[in-house]
């Protein structure tokens, strides 16, 4: 799917959320996530390098490209391997693109406004290598720390996924902490980026990440998923334990916002193409119905 016969946002663009929802109707609200971990290029019989990087990334790209709703680079396992690891990101961003597949970059950046205006210009800026259709953004230094990064995605058509409800153990440490007005901290960030996506049809480009994983979370921590009105990430299934059940539980009647999210549990099937295309329809078949 591409973007271009849908109807167009700020500046003729297809605004993120509208194409998320439309690839998700096409291919299954399924994202692969690509984590080219030293252990998985090991057992593909390739290097722990940016050679072996490359070689994986493009493996998985040729199973999935144009065939799931998006994939999503982990940055830090390719950080690891310094300026050629950052290059051969560069590279699945463009080639994840060219497929049509929308590609989340998973960097889950977070700095004071000023330099949060690079980290903007360097993952949301038209024309900058690392700028897929959407960033994993942090809120911990303030919801408004975020605004350079707001302001580029939406005037760009580019999307953010910002951290609420983690699929890690320890994220109820903060995330259900309260703030002063008495609220969580997980509700709070929900809603602003419900504030950020208000009036937006079929939903907003300001997502959330929560975890697949974390049960009655929300319920629990006061966040309104379907107020939000823009999609949620929703990692933690395969390899994390959450699978189709955990999915219909977690999100109940925000169903239709959920972008699932697999990494290793799809990961695992390669390196063969033909398995881990086998795979990720698999995923995105069993997400599909858990969603619908
Ligand atoms: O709450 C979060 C936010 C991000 N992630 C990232 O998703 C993948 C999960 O990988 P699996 O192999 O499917 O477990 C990984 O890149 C995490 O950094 C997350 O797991 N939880």
């Amino acid at each position: 799917m591409t973007g271009d016969a849908l109807p167009g946002g700020v500046g003729g663009r297809v605004p993120f959320g509208a194409r998320l929802a439309a690839a998700a109707a096409d291919h299954g609200p399924l994202c692969v996530g690509v984590d080219p971990h030293p252990g998985l290029l090991l057992e593909w019989g390739l290097t722990d390098d940016a050679v072996g990087l490359r070689t994986f990334a493009r493996i998985v790209l040729d199973a999935v490209g144009g065939r799931v709703a998006a994939v999503k680079p982990q940055s830090a396992l390719f950080e690891r391997h310094g300026s050629a690891g950052v290059a051969v990101l560069e590279e699945v961003v463009a080639a994840g693109r060219e497929t049509g597949t929308l590609v989340v970059v998973d960097a889950k950046r977070g700095d004071i406004g000023s330099t949060m205006a690079g980290y903007a210009d360097a993952y949301l800026r038209d024309g900058s290598p690392l700028a897929g259709d959407a960033l994993t953004v942090s809120p911990y230094l303030g919801f408004g720390s975020l605004d350079p990064a707001v302001d580029q995605a939406l005037a760009t058509g580019r999307g953010l996924f910002v951290l609420c409800l983690t699929s890690n153990k320890e994220g109820h440490e903060v995330q259900h902490a309260r703030t002063d007005d008495g609220v969580t901290v997980a509700a709070a960030v929900a809603a602003r980026a419900a504030a950020l996506n208000a009036g937006e049809d079929p939903m907003g480009s300001v997502g959330l990440v929560v975890g697949a994983t974390v049960g009655d979370a929300a319920e629990r921590a006061g966040v309104d998923l379907v107020h939000v009105n823009g999609p949620l990430l929703a990692p933690g299934v395969g390899a994390q334990g959450a699978g189709p059940r955990e999915l219909t539980r977690v999100f109940g009647s925000a169903r239709a916002q959920v972008l699932a999210s697999s990494s290793r549990g799809v990961l695992a099937a390669g390196p063969d193409v033909a398995s881990l295309r086998a795979a990720a329809r698999r995923a995105a078949d069993e997400a599909a119905a858990a969603l619908s």
